[in-house]
């Protein structure tokens, strides 16, 4: 069992701001960029303010997501609701200990705008479309800094992996307050496969990460978006930026809401490390998909990166 290490204060996950990145002042815009590449190897991990992102989207948006969770059960799972995009649990689950007590709505960035996906929920839509340009915009400029630090061209990434709005996607969940038992997850440890996620929760907390071995604890900042980098960062950059496992506790008494956005390359992009010597295998985001899928379905898991190693 690993304890949870800042229960007495040791650790907590650095807080960025990112208001250095638009300095006149190119120390300042130097000093921000090296803090999110710092941050992003050293933790994996980082919390982000001054984002650019308005409070009141932010507000609008959990307005709009507690409201569409509130309906009942057979509305969610309706054909067509949000491209039929709702889940609850893990029906691969085979075990208390990997199933998460919670429900949630995975939407493509493709289908956002399409009225039809709606129904009654139609400012909804609005909603979701400001949300989703105004975190695409922050996570590309993350993934900017992240990638000039590699010393690449930002404009020859983007070429290569041209982001697409059938992958990219954003993800509302809901973790209803859980009375059974303080052992039963809210979402199971994991990584994330993607370049990287930007995720704004509300106040309740509960989300985890690995940090030294240690289970830490992202105390709620209502200011500040929450940053991690995927596997795939991980895979291109070698190792430099860590993907790292994160886990949401249930909570006995109070429901939480969470909203992630996740950037995706298109899927016959070639993931290939920058540097030498590859640790990883070259793979397409649609090969690394698949072998994520075939796991859960074969052995109830992801493996992850770990199935592209270099032998
Ligand atoms: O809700 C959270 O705090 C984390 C969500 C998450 O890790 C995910 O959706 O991949
Ligand atoms: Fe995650």
């Amino acid at each position: 069992m690993i304890k949870l290490q800042n229960e007495d204060g040791c650790q907590e996950l650095p807080v960025i701001d990112l208001a250095g990145l638009m300095s006149k002042d190119e120390g300042a815009r130097a000093k921000c960029a090296s803090e999110i590449a710092v941050a992003s190897s050293e933790w994996g991990f980082f919390q982000v303010v001054n984002h650019g992102i308005s409070p009141k989207l932010l507000s609008q948006m959990r307005k709009e997501q507690i409201e569409l969770f509130n309906a009942s059960f057979s509305r969610k799972s309706t054909c067509g609701l949000l491209n039929n995009s709702y889940r609850w649990g893990t029906p691969t689950a085979t075990a208390p200990d990997n199933f998460s007590w919670s429900e949630a709505f995975h939407i493509p960035l493709a289908k956002i705008s399409d009225q039809s996906c709606y129904g009654e929920f139609s400012s909804l839509r609005e909603v979701l479309v400001e949300y989703a340009a105004a975190m695409q915009k922050v996570a590309r400029q993350l993934a900017e800094v992240l990638i000039k630090n590699l010393g690449q061209e930002f404009e020859e990434f983007e070429e290569m992996i041209k982001y697409d709005e059938s992958t990219c996607f954003l993800r509302l969940n809901r973790y209803p307050a859980c009375e059974i038992s303080p052992e039963i997850y809210g979402l199971v440890p994991h990584t994330d496969s993607d370049f990287l996620t930007i995720l704004h929760q509300d106040q309740v907390g509960g989300l985890q990460l690995i940090k030294d071995s240690k289970w830490i604890a992202v105390n709620p900042n209502k200011d500040a978006l929450i940053v991690n980098i995927g596997d795939l960062f991980q895979a291109w950059s070698n190792d430099l930026y860590k993907s790292v496992e994160h886990k949401v506790m249930g909570n006995p008494k109070m429901e939480r809401f969470s909203v992630a956005y996740f950037l995706c390359p298109s899927y016959d992009s070639l993931i290939k490390s920058c540097r030498q010597p590859p640790i990883y295998t070259n793979f397409t985001f649609a090969q690394y998909r698949a072998k994520v899928h075939e796991d859960s379905r074969l052995f109830g898991r992801k493996f992850g990166l770990s199935r592209f190693l270099r032998s």
